[in-house]
């Protein structure tokens, strides 16, 4: 852990303002921190993969998809062995249109023991729905991007965060777990470049306001594994421990597995995916969808790291979901794994066709 931390401050020492935050410093965060056991080649020997498809993956689908896809969809993951299904937001259904059934959505699907389903809650109305439709688990969504905060969420960054601050406060109240976003992490579709800096203090806010993780974003894709270095050494100089920190990467450029590897590098054990990859962000052209959970789950069997999924339910789900889509699956890895799947498929129906009648009676 000391490794880590002068790691952390030897990547800061170039990032003018890092850990000298100037957002305001709240009530001291809630829960006890994951602790991190490591592989001998540093990398944690388990990691969480935080399942975002049914809310990130959907919320900006353009043909409206019915709530029967969704709660099919979440049923599917709940099997699968995701600790966390990211369910949906009680966000203002004139901004996202896509997920205004949300409470329809999670009166309807399962909750499978063991499973949290968090829900996004941009403010007290968002709250208000979400603890009515007996949600235990919240996340709120600040930005490291001035301009991405307003295009998002109609505020300013810290008017935001005294947004957030009240949620967190009344979600804890009612004994509601909260999870923090910070969105544009290493660039913004409207600014161009952020400042570690500017992550690193919106992500110790949000750590310092109780949220038990923060999900540092890379809202567009463009980061690199060096850009998610600096931002992630910037994050935890100013306080935001590893075990308090998850990674959210998209893949526009094709660099979100070498992004996470880079982030679990520096002991950072949950990841955000989407199964078959889906998503966008509406502010940006061009802009993919997050990660794919099995590219994120092949990657780290590749390494053999623990991840707790059952690759033919996670495989199911995203079949299930690209069929409904009517598109391409978005993961290579499901892609090449699924066609295995169905030559294995062809073969055995092959083979019985070939066995004598009685045998195929038997
Ligand atoms: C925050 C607001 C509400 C401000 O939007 P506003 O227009 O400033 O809000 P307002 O308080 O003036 O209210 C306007 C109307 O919305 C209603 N309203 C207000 N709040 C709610 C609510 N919670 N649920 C339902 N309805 C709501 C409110 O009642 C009112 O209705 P009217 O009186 O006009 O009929 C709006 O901007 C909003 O909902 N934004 C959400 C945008 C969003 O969900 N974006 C995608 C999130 S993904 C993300 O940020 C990145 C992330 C997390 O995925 C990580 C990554 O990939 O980078």
């Amino acid at each position: 852990m000391r490794n880590l931390q002068r790691f952390a401050s030897a990547l800061c020492g170039s990032v003018p303002g890092a850990g000298g935050s100037a957002l305001p410093r709240l009530a001291a965060p809630v829960g006890v921190a994951r602790s991190l056991s490591t592989l001998p080649n540093g990398l944690p020997s388990s990691v969480t993969i935080y399942e975002v498809g049914p809310r990130d993956g959907l919320q900006n689908e353009k043909k409206v998809i019915p709530a029967d896809v969704k709660v099919a969809f979440i049923d599917l993951l709940s099997g699968a062995g995701f600790k966390a299904i990211e369910a949906t937001s009680f966000v203002s259904p004139k901004w996202v249109p896509q997920l205004g059934d949300a409470a329809e959505v999670v009166a309807r699907m399962r909750k499978a023991p063991g499973v949290e389903y968090p829900v996004l809650t941009p403010n007290m109305k968002g709250l208000a729905g979400a603890l009515a439709a007996g949600c235990r688990e919240v996340a709120v969504f600040a930005a490291a991007s001035e301009a991405f905060s307003r295009k998002n969420i109609n505020c300013s960054v810290r008017d935001s965060l005294k947004r957030f601050e009240e949620v967190v406060v009344a979600a804890r109240k009612e004994g509601v777990k909260v999870r923090g976003y910070v969105s544009c992490a290493v660039g913004c579709p409207i600014q161009g470049a952020v400042e570690p800096a500017a992550a690193a203090d919106v992500g110790a806010a949000l750590h310092h306001m109780g949220c038990y993780e923060v999900s540092m974003a890379d809202t567009i894709g463009v980061g690199t594994p060096a850009s998610m270095e600096r931002m992630l050494g910037a994050t935890l100089a100013a306080g935001v421990p590893a075990a308090r920190l998850a990674v959210h990467c998209h893949d526009t450029y094709g660099m979100a597995v070498a992004n996470i590897i880079a982030a679990m590098r520096m002991g950072v054990a949950v990841v955000d995916a989407s199964v078959a990859g889906l998503g966008g962000c509406p502010y940006a052209r061009g802009a993919t969808g997050n990660v794919a959970t099995e590219d994120v789950m092949y990657m780290l069997d590749g390494y053999g790291i623990s991840h707790g999924l059952d690759w033919g339910r996670v495989l199911d789900a995203s079949e299930y979901i690209s069929a409904a889509l009517g598109r391409p699956n978005g993961s290579r890895a499901a892609k090449a794994l699924l066609a295995r799947r169905a030559d294995a498929a062809e073969a055995a129906a092959e083979a019985k066709a070939k066995e004598p009648k009685a045998a195929q009676a038997a």
